[in-house]
């Protein structure tokens, strides 16, 4: 069994001494290559190794005595049994493998998936990224990193989706410091001046969140930067961007020793919208087409994603592996989640008072359909108590304001902070133990991405959802999610007409007219958030 476990783990802390235990007793195993790629071991040796079992018996001349004949077989017996011990090995391992699938709901897809890993110390990590993992108190792979590290390891195109907090970005940033030490350590790129990952990701914040943890893992030897608010391509290894930034400045990046294009939230950019030239999935394609040197690998993660983007994956790229945690496209089981029906916008507005006179314990997230809508409701809560520390976040700020509220928020200097689809995704905010969705958000996969700011990294997080009569049409699907994930919905609501796909589009596009949540009187706000963000102003 040892042995068993010593191979699920890769062998790759102990490759020397099991490379030399493989190669005499000629067993099949997973190592990793010159380079430091996953490969299986065997290939060329097996081929031998049949040979030396299948070819002819050499005879031996004058001191083939029988006595010596006879060990000799002997030993070509012990041999065969061997293989076949092996073989028998390989079998258990696989069905023990898929125990560990199956417990973990890891579902896969491609040609040779390489087995999770169960431990971190399974893969040999760089000094700087096992001790950030101690500091942190990481200690376990959550599933999508145990299926999807061993597949970039093991350089293959990667297409992968999991549930919202459940360490996705980890699951990229392990093997990419890893390829990168081990590549810093060859001459070429031991000066550090070539592009060798570019990560994607739909907003600014999300950018610089990813931008943030990728420094931390990466340690000083590694050259990180986020294309924010410089004018030129930063110098860097690794660079984290926007797709718009990334595309006006394509001409100057050189791509030819890029190892890794890495498009976070992938359904986002891969969002279409008509008529628009600047649309997500323009911009990546430029990028793209930008990005096909010859040791590119492209990764895709999200927590949801369409058939569309799965489809296209399989078509245009070679050689991927796909892993899909758990139900495709359900919402997050950590998240205790309500529907709650309150008629009318008047209602809406006497829900949130009571929840949060009552049962509130900051901080929460509230997410509204538009900015104009965001500004209100920051002004009627404003009015509701006078030492709620409640401001909002979109697209309409600066990116200064944003980044400064962003920071109070993370701080606890905000309790509740109102938001438009622009924080739906991604975000990291550990903390948030509330999400209400004071307007219903647009389709499944904005719900699920919202209600998904709670209840991360295992952590419980509670959601709640308001709507009135005018909603109803479009409520059904929200409710089936809710139900799919174990919590109580009226039946009524399920049993409601299905939303047809032209509603279901125009809702995308247009979001429900809407009686006025407050009269925004905008000096009167910014008196407020001074009042506590003594900062603010500097910045
Ligand atoms: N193996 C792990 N064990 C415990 N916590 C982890 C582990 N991996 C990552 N985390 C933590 O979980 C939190 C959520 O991780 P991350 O932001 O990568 O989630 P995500 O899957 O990308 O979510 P989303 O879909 O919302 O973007 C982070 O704070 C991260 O530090």
């Amino acid at each position: 069994m040892r042995s068993i476990v010593k191979t699920l783990s890769f062998g790759v802390k102990n490759f020397k001494q099991k490379e030399k235990e493989e190669n005499e007793s000629g067993k099949s195993a997973t190592i990793i290559n010159e380079q430091g790629d996953f490969q299986i071991d065997g290939d060329s040796d097996n081929d031998n190794e049949e040979e030396t079992l299948k070819g002819p018996i050499k005879i031996l001349s004058d001191d083939g005595t029988k006595k010596k004949k006879n060990k000799k077989r002997k030993a070509e017996k012990e041999e065969n049994r061997g293989a076949e011990n092996d073989e028998e090995v390989d079998k258990k391992l696989d069905k023990l493998m898929g125990t560990v699938r199956r417990a973990n709901r890891i579902f896969i897809w491609g040609d040779d998936v390489p087995h999770p890993i169960l431990r971190f110390e399974d893969v040999a990590m760089p000094k700087h990224l096992s001790e950030h993992l101690n500091e942190t108190k990481i200690a376990d792979p959550s599933p999508i990193q145990m299926q999807a590290i061993p597949l970039m390891l093991q350089r293959r195109n990667v297409l992968a989706s999991a549930p919202t907090g459940s360490g996705k970005t980890l699951a990229f940033v392990i093997p990419v410091v890893k390829e990168i030490t081990r590549l810093k350590k060859l001459k070429k790129y031991s000066a550090g001046d070539k592009l060798l990952v570019i990560v994607l990701e739909p907003t600014r914040e999300l950018a610089t969140q990813t931008f943030n943890e990728f420094s931390k893992y990466a340690g000083p030897n590694i050259r990180v930067a986020c294309f924010n608010d410089e004018s030129t391509v930063p110098d860097a290894e690794v660079l984290v961007s926007t797709p718009n930034r990334l595309v006006y400045h394509i001409k100057d990046l050189n791509t030819k020793f890029l190892r890794w294009l890495i498009v976070d939230e992938s359904d986002r950019l891969f969002e279409v919208i008509e008529g628009q030239e600047k649309c997500f999935r323009n911009q990546l394609a430029t990028v793209y087409r930008a990005c096909t040197g010859k040791f590119t690998r492209r990764a895709f993660f999200s927590a949801t994603f369409s058939y569309e983007v799965e489809t296209w994956c399989k078509e245009n790229i070679d050689n991927v592996g796909m892993v899909c945690i758990g139900e495709r496209n359900s919402s997050n089981t950590n998240v205790k989640q309500e529907l709650q029906y309150c008629g009318s916008e008047d209602g809406k507005r006497m829900a949130i008072k009571t929840l949060l006179k009552t049962k509130f314990s900051p901080p929460a997230l509230v997410f509204v359909q538009s900015k104009e809508r965001a500004a209100q409701l920051v002004q009627f809560l404003s009015g509701i108590d006078e030492k709620l520390r409640v401001d909002s976040i979109s697209s309409e700020k600066s990116d200064k304001q944003r980044d400064a509220t962003m920071e109070a928020f993370r701080k606890g200097q905000l309790w509740v902070l109102v938001c438009t689809e622009l924080l739906g995704r991604g975000l990291d905010l550990s903390n948030v133990n509330l999400v209400i969705n004071y307007d219903i958000p647009t389709s499944i996969v904005s719900y699920i991405h919202r209600i998904g700011r709670t209840g991360r990294a295992g952590k419980v997080g509670r959601a709640v959802t308001y709507f009135s009569e005018d909603d109803l049409k479009y409520i059904r699907p929200i409710a089936t999610v809710i139900r799919q994930a174990g919590f109580e919905v009226p039946d009524y609501l399920l049993t409601l007409k299905k939303v047809s796909r032209n509603e279901k589009q125009h809702l995308l596009k247009h979001a429900p007219r809407r009686q006025k949540i407050a009269f925004v009187r905008s000096r009167e706000i910014k008196k407020k958030r001074r009042s506590w963000l003594p900062n603010l102003k500097k910045k």
